[in-house]
């Protein structure tokens, strides 16, 4: 059985439409990310997967469960940790971890294997108040109050949102562990480079699914040589790519402009005196391997045909 799956969802609020006929499959025990830029319809599939929020059209199951008819089995069965800390703030962590424990039936001290390895971290602060909590700690709280009933399968939306380097790392090697514990986890998250730490993971843009694969399957897919270029002056080195009639897609990164070529084979020194003939200077070019972001890039400039939000 598969724990998570979707067939063709739609959600409109209105005029926007924040999922465009939606499919996805994950496998049991698979650590699965939706990657996309916010508005893509992260949250709005998470909240639809875990029967927070009713599709307008389109099937999900959960454990062979319908999102709709079943969705009250389905909630004993899954943990949920929301984009916005969203635990009582006036309640310490062992009082918010014993709340959410007796809802779901059970208790701390009977699932506390499952957590132990997070929650010890935050135990010696067991009495302090949540809302007084750093933003790694909250985010240590919340996922072991999503796991404190033993869930099968685990959505996180946006974890890492706005939290410290250390902690983001700290909860992507939490995520990691869990899948001794064979449950399936889907995680959003606006961090490209996120992506390389699950095992597979789908591209949103605009409320569609723009691939899935796994990061390397996906990096070994990108169509075409891709060059890194830089002068002195990036706006310029974009501006004159961008006029060139054998640009195929240019934009920037970091340092550095990102730059396929519509012909299959290209000499670089070809597109190095092109800009040095065209007034940039001190020109560096070099043939480059894709990174995801760079999928995105190109999966999203041929997902044109949207309707903007
Ligand atoms: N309750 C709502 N009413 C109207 N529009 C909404 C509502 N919720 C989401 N949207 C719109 O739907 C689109 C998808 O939003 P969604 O929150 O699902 O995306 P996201 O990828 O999770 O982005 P974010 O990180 O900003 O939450 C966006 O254009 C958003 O503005």
């Amino acid at each position: 059985m598969t724990p998570i799956s979707a067939e063709n969802i739609v959600m409109n609020y209105g005029k926007v439409k924040a999922l465009d006929a939606v499919s996805l499959k994950v496998e049991k025990g698979e650590l699965f990310g939706l990657i996309g830029p916010d508005g893509a319809g992260k949250t709005s599939l998470i909240k639809i997967l875990g029967t927070l929020l009713l599709a307008n059209s389109g099937t999900a199951e959960i454990e062979g469960m319908d999102v709709v008819k079943q969705y009250q089995n389905i909630r004993r069965q899954i943990g949920y940790m929301p984009g916005k800390f969203s635990l009582y703030q006036d309640l310490t962590v062992e009082e918010n971890l014993n709340f959410y424990a007796s809802i779901f039936g059970t208790t701390l001290e009977e699932n506390y294997d499952l957590i132990k390895d997070i929650y010890k971290q935050i135990e010696p602060f067991k009495k302090r108040r949540a809302g007084k909590l750093s933003g790694g700690m909250k985010q240590k709280l919340a996922l072991s109050c999503a796991l404190i009933h033993k869930p099968k399968v685990l959505f996180l939306d946006e974890p890492t949102r706005g939290v410290d380097p250390v902690s983001r790392q700290d909860l992507w090697d939490m995520l990691q562990s869990l899948k001794k514990d064979n449950i399936t986890i889907l995680v959003s998250t606006a961090y490209m480079e996120e992506a390389l730490l699950c095992d597979r993971i789908s591209l949103m843009d605009h409320g569609k699914i723009l691939a899935t694969n796994s990061p390397d399957g996906l990096i070994a897919n990108f169509e075409k040589p891709l060059y890194a270029i830089r002068s002195g002056n990036s706006f310029k080195v974009i501006k004159k790519l961008k006029d060139y009639e054998h640009a195929n897609s240019v934009y920037p990164f970091g340092d550095w402009v990102h730059y396929t070529d519509k012909r299959d084979t290209i000499d670089p020194l070809e597109i190095k005196s092109y800009l040095e003939n065209n007034d940039t200077t001190n020109v560096e070019i070099k043939q480059i391997k894709a990174s995801v972001e760079d999928c995105y890039m190109s999966l999203t400039s041929k997902n044109q045909n949207y309707e903007p939000a």
